[in-house]
């Protein structure tokens, strides 16, 4: 773990003596958008037009933030399009790298052996954290955007003239709500859990874990009478939440201490979350083995022995009965 400064790697862990205990997560520095004719999008530079080949993702299967831009690649047909390089499960002194070790594969385009590689090749002076996921071009030699949120709603629309995908998302008449809701779960749940997990005082602990369950009570709730968190059209805010979800009983109840509940405990939750796993393609997406092992192996001062639990048993594939709160069509 660490960060570059002006372009040189430094190993140092998050720093939370400024913060009271509380973890703050650095906002992504390349926001620029892939659309369908090379326009600007509403962040960043133009001229990155969607093309088939021309862009790489640099992934950890282990990061809920990279899996988003999996799941968007899976369901919008776009693996014959995008190339992907996968970093290995540990994060430690060099940051991500990429030695084709234990699920991860080499980097695909320069062979670099460490993630900051790639950053320092799209900026030589960049200064920051070094992030997954990236989205590089090949055309242009820079990053085009290291935000996940982003990635998945260029994803969601700019190549659909190239696949034929019809698949939407983030739909125009529910993209209040989905925003609305996306920030609640973003704050409470998503960065909620690593709140909890990277706080160095009780207090925050305590102020966050609880933040996470004020939020997971509510949203069981909501999903009593509906099947997805919009209703009965399945969007973004879902597979955001979703990636949180299924790494949440085998990691972030042991290891970020969001021990509360679990999601097996909550009846709604647990069976929307089967819902999702089972639909074609996400099941690949997931490698609960490589998840452990990164942040039970990663993150030293949580977890100085390193060791990896043997448990939970997890079943994201027994039937969920959730089709009978799907409205007739
Ligand atoms: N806002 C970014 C966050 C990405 C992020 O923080 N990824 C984590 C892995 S889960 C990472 O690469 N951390 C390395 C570090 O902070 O040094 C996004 O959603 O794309």
């Amino acid at each position: 773990m660490g960060i570059l400064v002006d372009g040189v790697w430094h190993d140092v862990w998050y720093d939370t003596k400024g913060t009271k205990g509380h973890f703050k997560r650095a906002a992504s520095q390349f926001r620029n958008w892939v659309t369908a004719d090379g326009s600007p999008g509403p962040t960043g530079t133009g001229g990155f037009k969607a093309e088939a080949g021309r862009y790489h993702l640099y992934v950890s299967l282990a990061c809920p933030w990279a899996h988003r831009t999996l799941i968007f690649r899976k369901l919008k047909k776009l693996e014959d399009l995008i190339s992907v390089s996968i970093v290995d499960p540990l994060m430690l002194e060099n940051g991500w790298e990429l030695n084709g070790k234990d699920g991860g594969t080499s980097d695909h385009l320069f062979g670099a052996k460490a993630l900051w590689e790639i950053y320092v090749k799209a900026d030589p002076h960049y200064s920051g954290r070094v992030t997954v996921p990236v989205l590089w071009d090949k055309q242009t030699g820079t990053i085009v955007s290291n935000e996940s949120a982003e990635i998945i709603r260029m994803f969601n629309t700019a190549f659909d003239g190239l696949t034929g995908s019809k698949a939407d998302f983030y739909p125009a008449d529910l993209r209040g709500e989905i925003d609305a809701l996306n920030e609640r779960i973003y704050d409470t749940v998503n960065n909620g859990v690593y709140k909890a997990g990277f706080a160095t005082t009780q207090e925050a602990y305590a102020e966050n874990a609880l933040r996470v369950f004020e939020t997971l009570d509510m949203l069981d709730d909501r999903l009593a009478t509906q099947r997805y968190l919009l209703g009965d059209r399945l969007t973004e805010a879902d597979w955001r939440l979703f990636t949180t979800l299924v790494r949440f009983d085998a990691v972030y109840v042991g290891h970020f201490k969001c021990n509360i509940r679990r999601i097996a405990d909550y009846a709604n939750l647990s069976a929307y979350l089967g819902d999702l796993y089972q639909i074609a393609g996400i099941a690949e997406t997931v490698d609960i083995e490589h998840i452990k092992k990164h942040y039970y192996g990663s993150h030293k001062t949580i977890n100085p022995t390193g060791i990896v639990p043997a448990g939970p048993k997890l079943d994201f594939d027994r039937p969920h009965g959730r089709e009978r709160l799907a409205k007739a069509a």
